[in-house]
C-alpha cells in the first residue's frame, strides 16, 4: 500500500465511529479530505458537522453537510482529524497545514479525539517534524528569538497567512521528549496564538493505516 491508501484506509475506519444523527467534528488536511469523501453515502443520517478550517468547510459543504458554528453547539461525540507525527502516549505534532489553532479549539469541545494517520506518522519521540506555531504577526521575531533560547530552530513559513491572519513558525531541531510541558511554555510566550503539540488534548483513539489494514489503539 502506498502512503495515500493507508490514509484512506485509516479513514474508511474512521467512518465506523459516526453515529446517526451526530454533529461530527472534523478535522484539516489530506487524510481528513478521505474522510470526508467517504461521508457521503452516510451524510443524510447526520445531522451536520463542526469545522476546524475555511478548506474542510468548503469540501463539507459541497458535499452538501450543514456546517454547524460552535458556539451553537454545546458538544459532541467525535472529533475526526489527522497529525503530522503521533508518539505511544498519543501526544501529536499537528498544523501542517495550518490550522492548529482552530483544530485546537474544536477538538476540545468533543468527548473524543479520534486520530486518523498512515504508519509513517507514528514516533517513539515527537519532534523531527517541524513543530508548527502561530503567531500574531507583530510578534513573530520576538517569538522566535524566545523559541530559539529554548533550543529550537524557528523558521519562518514564508506566505501562508492561517485562515485567523496570523503567521507560522516552523520550529526545527527540537527533540519533545515532555510534550505536556513544553506545550504549556511555548503557549505562554507573549504573541503565541497556538503551539502545534496536542498533550493537554491528545487523542483518545488511534487509527493507523497500515499494509496489514487499520490498526486501531484506543487510549485506557
Ligand atoms: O494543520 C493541519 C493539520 O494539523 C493536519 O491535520 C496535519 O497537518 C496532518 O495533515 P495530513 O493528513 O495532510 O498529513
Amino acid at each position: 500500500m502506498d502512503q495515500n491508501q493507508k490514509k484512506i484506509c485509516a479513514a474508511e475506519e474512521a467512518v465506523k465511529y459516526v453515529k446517526e444523527n451526530a454533529v461530527l467534528g472534523v478535522g484539516t488536511g489530506s487524510t481528513v479530505n478521505y474522510f470526508i469523501d467517504r461521508l457521503e453515502p452516510i451524510k443524510d443520517k447526520i445531522k451536520g458537522a463542526v469545522s476546524s478550517s475555511v478548506a474542510s468547510t468548503k469540501r463539507l459543504e459541497a458535499m452538501g453537510i450543514k456546517v454547524f458554528d460552535l458556539n451553537d453547539v454545546d458538544s459532541f461525540d467525535i472529533y475526526v482529524d489527522g497529525a503530522d507525527e503521533i508518539n505511544p502516549e498519543m501526544d501529536m505534532i499537528k498544523g501542517g497545514g495550518a490550522a492548529l489553532t482552530r483544530e485546537k479549539i474544536v477538538a476540545a469541545v468533543a468527548r473524543k479525539f479520534i486520530c486518523i494517520v498512515d504508519d509513517t506518522k507514528v514516533v517513539d519521540v515527537l519532534g523531527k517534524f517541524p513543530l508548527p506555531v502561530e503567531v500574531i504577526p507583530m510578534a513573530r521575531e520576538y517569538v522566535a528569538r524566545e523559541l530559539t533560547a529554548l533550543g529550537g530552530r524557528p523558521v519562518y513559513r514564508e506566505g501562508c497567512v492561517t485562515d485567523n491572519g496570523n503567521h507560522i513558525l516552523d520550529v526545527h531541531d527540537l527533540k519533545i521528549t515532555e510534550p505536556k510541558k513544553l506545550e504549556q511554555t511555548i503557549n505562554a510566550i507573549a504573541g503565541v496564538v497556538t503551539v502545534g503539540i496536542f498533550g493537554r488534548r491528545g487523542a483518545d483513539v488511534l487509527i493507523v493505516g497500515t499494509d496489514n489494514g487499520a490498526k486501531v489503539t484506543e487510549k485506557k
